[in-house]
This record gives C-alpha cells, structure tokens and sequence, in this order.
C-alpha cells in the first residue's frame, strides 16, 4: 500500500496533508481549512510535487465551497477564480495547479450559463474538485504502466537499474507517483533489478522522501549523493534516467529539480536513455521554448542549514534555483505521459 499524502473526507469537506517536511522521522497529518492555509503549506513546501500542488489547491477550494453559502452565482464565479489566481502565486515554475485554474474556471463559467440555482452549482462544482484525486491516480498508473513497457521494449539485457532523482512518488501526487510511477510499474512486472535515488539537495527529497518510499514497500533501492550520479553512470550499471518534471513546453524542453539538466548531459554523454515522466496536466502547450519558464528561486536558510543546524558561514552569498532547464534534445529516451511515450519533437502533435 503506497503512502497517502492527502486525505479528504468528500463527506465532512475536511482536507489533511502530509507535513512532508517533517518526514521521514514524523509522519503528521495536517488540516488544510482555508485557501491560505493551502498557500502557506504549499509555500513552505510541507506539500510539494507538481501534481499535488494543483490537488492540494484544488480541494482547499472544495474545503471552502463546502462550508460557504454563495448568495449568487457570480460571488461563486469570482471566489473560484480568485482563489485558483491567488493559489498560483505561491510557487511559479509547476504548471499543474494554472491547469488547473483554467480547467475549473470553465467549468465554473459554463455551470453560470447552465444552472441557475448557486448551491446547486456549487455542490456540482465541489464533486469535479474532489474527482482529481482518483484521475490522478488513474493518470499515474497509465504513466506508469506505458513507461515500463517502453523501457522493457528498448532493453533486452533483462531486469533493468533505474536512476531517479527528486521524489515524484505518492508524496508527489495522489498517489502511485510519474517517475516513481514507472519504477513501480516495474517492480510489479518482477523486471526492476534495483533504483538509485539521488539525495536531492537542498530539500532532500529523494534521501528524506524518495528513500521512505522505497522503504516502506520494499522496493530495491540505493541512494547516492548528488554528486555521485555521473561516476555511478560511470562505474554501474544504469539502464535509464527516469525524472518527473514541473513544467514540459511545447517543444519538450522541461523544467524540473534543480539537477536534473546535469543528469540529462551526463546519461547522454553515456548512451543512457533519459525519459521525463508527467501527466498532460504538466504540459504547457503555450510556451514555445523552455527559455520562456520562471523558475524559483528559493531562500538561503534551505540551503545553509541541514536539519534545523546552519552548515555554511551565515556571511556568504548562496544561489538556490529549485528548478533547471533540460533541453528537450537530451530527452533521449521520450516523454512518459498516461498518452504514450512521445519524443520532444511528437508532443506538440499531441496539443489538444
Ligand atoms: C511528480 S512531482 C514533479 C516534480 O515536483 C518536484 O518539485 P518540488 O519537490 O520542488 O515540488 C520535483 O521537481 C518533481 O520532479
């Protein structure tokens, strides 16, 4: 049974989150009441993971929506819009929660011209909110299962070693996970020999999360520092990079945690095939190159300090993108969607 890392109870309209930075030692679920209360946890990054940012601003919506009585159907219009453009400010590079905001706002919009009853609309527009929960999921065991088919199509040499960076699993998600996706889906085929996760600094998602996963069901992992990944390309066996991502423009270039572009350079200068692993909902079809994506830039604290302890003089000047670029040539294995596996040049066939 893989990790939860949001409950809601559709019932009571009550959201609780994972506390993920309190992980691995203390797992604490947290409620979620408002559409601040979701900000901040996704600010803070006690929530994270493309997917579950969108989710997680979604359903504190839902939260709202359950316990508020809208007196017309444009008080619902604007609380809903409103609250989707305020949960996007609080971090840039993750498309996933935009789509999300414009698929509701034209599920709002087009409730308004139907139904002209507020609470009837809003109890409509609850249930599409909370259904994101279980199409996630869905979407990821498809990802899953089309990127384990495709990589055991390309290698024949047997059971097959996969490097994974950052966490993209149920703590990243709703559950099952895009890369960590795949990586299941392989060791449900009985054909995973064994994961290398990276360490993921500065936030540690792979040795604090990633690593709990794999844990906690037993799934054949080894983690690495960050700076060990080349040398392992090297010195190992690896049959494919496998990363999430948090933004894939229209010619496949793709943002995603900081270190992922060096992975890319390195499994290309080694023959290794490198994939991107991420829903449709990840996609965004309106930016033409990846030269065009915000990426964050977050505090120093995270990075000169380690578990609550300053590490690094307080005086020196730190750079901390928590995300880069890797451009969509490097992407030489395909894009891994619940779709199929597209090369950078396919996707953009694929925009709807
Ligand atoms: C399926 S999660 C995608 C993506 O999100 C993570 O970023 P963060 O932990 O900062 O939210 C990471 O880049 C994952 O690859």
């Amino acid at each position: 049974m893989s990790l939860q890392s949001i409950v809601f109870d559709k019932e009571e309209g009550k959201l609780s989150i994972l506390n993920q930075l309190l992980l691995p030692d203390v797992s604490l679920y947290e409620e979620i009441n408002t559409v601040q209360d979701a900000w901040d946890a996704i600010k803070n990054m006690k929530t994270r993971g493309a997917p579950a940012i969108a989710i997680v601003g979604a359903l504190s919506i839902a939260v709202e929506l359950k316990k508020r009585n809208f007196l017309s159907l444009s008080e619902l219009s604007s609380f809903v819009n409103e609250s989707f453009s305020y949960l996007q400010s609080a971090r840039p590079t993750a498309v996933n929660i935009t789509e999300a905001a414009k698929r509701f706002s034209e599920i709002t919009q087009g409730l308004v011209e139907r139904i002209k009853d507020p609470k009837k609309a809003c109890d409509i527009l609850y249930k599409n909110l909370y259904e994101m929960l279980q199409e996630d999921i869905s979407t990821n065991t498809s990802i899953g299962r089309n990127g384990a088919e495709h990589i055991l199509t390309q290698y024949s040499g047997g059971d097959v070693t996969i490097l994974t960076h950052c966490n993209t699993g149920s703590l990243a998600c709703a559950g099952y996970g895009t890369a960590l996706g795949v990586i299941r889906s392989l060791q449900e085929k009985g054909r995973l020999k064994q994961v290398y996760c990276t360490e993921t600094r500065p936030y540690n998602q792979g040795s604090r999360l990633t690593a709990y996963e794999l844990v906690t069901e037993g799934i054949p992992g080894t983690l690495i520092c960050d700076s060990m990944a080349a040398c392992l390309m090297k010195e190992r066996h690896v049959s494919a990079v496998v990363v999430g991502a948090d933004r894939v423009v229209a010619n496949g270039d793709t943002a995603n945690k900081i270190g992922t572009y060096q992975l890319a350079v390195v499994a290309r200068y080694h023959g290794i095939p490198f994939y991107i692993a991420a829903p449709f909902t990840t996609i965004d079809f309106s930016i033409s190159s990846g030269s065009e994506i915000v990426i964050e830039e977050r505090k120093k604290e995270e990075m000169i300090c380690f578990a609550g302890k300053r590490i690094a003089p307080e005086g020196i000047n730190c750079w901390n993108p928590a995300f880069d670029v890797t451009p969509g040539e490097l992407i030489t294995g395909g894009i891994i969607t619940e779709r199929g596996v597209f090369t950078p040049t396919e996707l953009i066939n694929q925009k709807k």
